[in-house]
């Protein structure tokens, strides 16, 4: 049977590009679109055509999907997915900056609906090896940063995939990350999420790029995933897709975690 898919986020950059892969995805069928300032109408998105609203309850009710597929604003999120949730409808969901209480309020809509919430920071299959990479790297090299690029439209700062592979190394190790001790005067080290610096670059003509540098004794480690286009994000968008239509009451965090890392 397909799988109803609707599209919250649908003028963003990542909503046009889940549009055109659900669309042409076997296995589903594009219900409708949302976004914050669409006009209540037909649209057409490179030849699909779709009905777009303002009103997350007006697509669930008129166009019946199994699952919302949410890249939007973290401050979105919530509405969302309370309003998917008492319709029952699955999740996926893409948008970063979540808290950690919008996460585990998350995990409770699953359990209280008997829905399936799937919340990854990063769709792409290399930017998920490259987490794991670093977590495993994190074991035995006592010093890391992160650099993480993006296109100067992001909102947030830090990426929730930097805060993400920061979290990840952390709990890899037994104990802290080495820093610097003499650092009286510093004014430009990032911020340290998790005992990682993380240092957040935004400039036109990027994507989304993340570096994870280790440092040791004469050497240096350095893991590296570059995303130069946002289909990077799709088979892994329409994993969860698959995966969660058939997953009611689970909430899952991380690709990784449908990948069997
Ligand atoms: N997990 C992953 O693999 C990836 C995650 N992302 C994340 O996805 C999110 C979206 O990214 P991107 O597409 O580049 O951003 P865009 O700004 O291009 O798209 C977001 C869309 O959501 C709309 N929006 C804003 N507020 C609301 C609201 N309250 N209700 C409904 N829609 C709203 C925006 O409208 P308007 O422009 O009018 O404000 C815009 O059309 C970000 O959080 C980003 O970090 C991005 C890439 C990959
Ligand atoms: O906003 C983006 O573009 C991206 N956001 C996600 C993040 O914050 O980690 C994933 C990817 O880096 C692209």
């Amino acid at each position: 049977m397909s799988i109803r898919v609707a599209v919250q986020g649908a003028l963003g950059q990542m909503g046009r590009e889940v549009i055109k892969a659900v669309a042409a995805a076997p296995d589903m069928t594009l219900t409708g679109g949302c976004d914050a300032r669409a006009p209540e109408n037909t649209m057409s998105f490179d030849g699909v055509e779709l009905f777009i609203t303002a009103d997350v309850n007006k697509c669930l009710v008129k166009t019946k999907p199994d699952v919302v597929v949410d890249f939007s604003l973290a401050s979105a999120v919530p509405q969302t997915a309370e309003t998917a949730a008492r319709a029952g409808v699955s999740l996926v969901i893409g948008t970063t900056g979540l808290t950690p209480q919008v996460l585990a309020r998350l995990e409770t809509l699953t359990r209280e609906f008997n829905i399936g919430i799937v919340v990854a920071p990063n769709f792409a299959l290399g930017a998920v090896l490259m987490m794991e990479l670093a977590r495993t790297a994190a074991k035995y090299l006592d010093w890391a940063e992160i650099i993480e690029l993006h296109h100067e439209k992001k909102a947030d700062a830090p990426s929730g995939t930097a805060i993400a592979t920061a979290r990840m190394m952390q709990a890899a190790r037994e104990t802290p990350f080495e820093s610097p001790k003499d650092e009286t005067e510093h004014k430009s080290r990032g911020e340290e999420f998790y005992g990682v610096p993380i240092h957040s670059v935004r400039l036109p003509g990027l994507v989304a790029h993340q570096e994870v540098i280790f440092g040791t004794v004469g050497q240096t480690l350095s893991i590296r995933h570059d995303s130069i286009s946002r289909d990077s994000f799709m088979p892994g968008v329409l994993l969860a897709v698959r995966e969660i239509a058939k997953r009611r009451g689970q909430f899952i965090f991380g690709l990784n975690k449908l990948l069997g890392f």
